[in-house]
């Protein structure tokens, strides 16, 4: 059952049920801290298909990374998962143990952090932790683990990996770092790869190359993405499908051309309008009015309507989920033609 605030996201051409590779419906992370009930992630619902790029996007603090981390099953104490529904390649989530949970990640499930370190170990060469990561999760030689590994360091553009294997994490730069944890992220063939802002803290040449030689390694491999981030010029160069974030909530989903061209909600409206251009070049950037509403103390109905430029009256009820056109979903009263 959906409420109010859930989102499907799924293609035109969506599958039958068991073929998609990631199935979750009404997850909620909440954290239950002195000041009140955090609602991080508050009833998130999406499905992706094998192969597919997913673009996470929106402003900070709106449980991008949150919803991530609960996938992967990484939320600390105080923070609570709960959902309706989380199946992974035919596996209940929901019902996985703490120690099953650890075999799918890095093996079918990986997830690539903004801080490599949160990746490497800064005491072991890269290439003790490649051949651990691989032999972590198959009973491979030691000499196999390690080529597999210079094949990886090799895909993900590093040069002479070889010679880059007997190098620590702090004698390599922040792009190299990186890719060596995309590398290891990529080791195992996971089938789904989240990424949270993995390339935030490059420089804008070397993001341009990551984000490509991602894409070409999942498009390759049939490997499943979601991408997190802020930057919504960024994802929608990579995704299939992008899903717009607000306040814990997926607002609109859509392929990413619909959402390009076609927004239908306006917070994403105002996400697309403070996209620098060439145009905007030397002018004052357009910026949402406001700012998010504390997650402790949500207003009722549209979390968005505090700063919305077609908040009226009806948006203090909760705007459902609506299918506008095949594919692309947004819960606004005022999108796709409504009141
Ligand atoms: N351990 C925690 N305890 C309480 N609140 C938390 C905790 N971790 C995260 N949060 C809150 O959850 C909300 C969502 O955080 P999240 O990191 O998912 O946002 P985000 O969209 O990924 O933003 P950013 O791009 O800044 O990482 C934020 O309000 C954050 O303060």
């Amino acid at each position: 059952m959906q409420t109010h605030t859930e989102t499907s996201l799924q293609t035109s051409a969506a599958p039958s049920s068991g073929e998609w590779l990631l199935e979750v419906q009404g997850l909620r992370t909440w954290f239950h801290t002195r000041r009140g009930v955090l609602k991080a992630v508050d009833g998130v619902s999406l499905r992706l298909q094998p192969g597919e790029i997913l673009g996470l996007v929106g402003e900070s603090g709106s449980g991008k990374s949150m919803t991530g981390f609960s996938l992967m099953n990484l939320v600390d104490e105080p923070g609570r998962i709960q959902a309706e529904r989380m199946v992974f390649d035919g596996r209940d989530l929901l019902k996985m143990s703490a120690d099953d949970y650890r075999r799918l990640r890095g093996k079918d499930m990986a997830m690539i952090f903004q801080d490599p370190m949160m990746t490497l170990n800064p005491a072991l060469r890269v290439d003790t932790q490649m051949i651990e990561a691989v032999q972590a999760h198959e009973p491979v030689s030691r000499a196999e683990a390690r080529e597999r590994s210079v094949q990886a360091l090799g895909k993900v553009g590093i040069p002479a990996p070889r010679e880059r294997m007997r190098a620590y994490p702090h004698q390599l730069s922040g792009g190299m770092r990186q890719r060596v944890a995309i590398a290891i992220a990529l080791l195992n063939k996971p089938k789904l790869i989240i990424a949270d802002e993995p390339t935030t803290a490059l420089d804008v040449t070397i993001q341009g190359q990551i984000l490509y030689e991602v894409q070409k390694l999942c498009r390759e491999t049939g490997t499943a993405l979601i991408w997190i981030t802020h930057d919504l010029a960024i994802v929608s160069g990579l995704a299939d499908r992008l899903a717009v974030m607000y306040a814990g909530r997926i607002v609109e989903t859509a392929p990413t051309a619909d959402i390009v061209h076609g927004a239908q909600h306006p917070y994403t409206h105002g996400l697309l309008a403070s996209i620098p251009t060439l145009a905007t070049r030397g002018r004052e950037l357009f910026q949402i009015p406001g700012a998010t509403p504390s997650l402790l103390e949500m207003p009722e109905g549209c979390p968005f309507r505090t700063r919305c430029y077609r908040a009226s009256p009806q948006c203090v009820q909760p705007p459902a989920m609506r299918e506008l056109a095949p594919g692309h979903e947004a819960s606004c009263w005022h999108s796709g033609g409504a009141a």
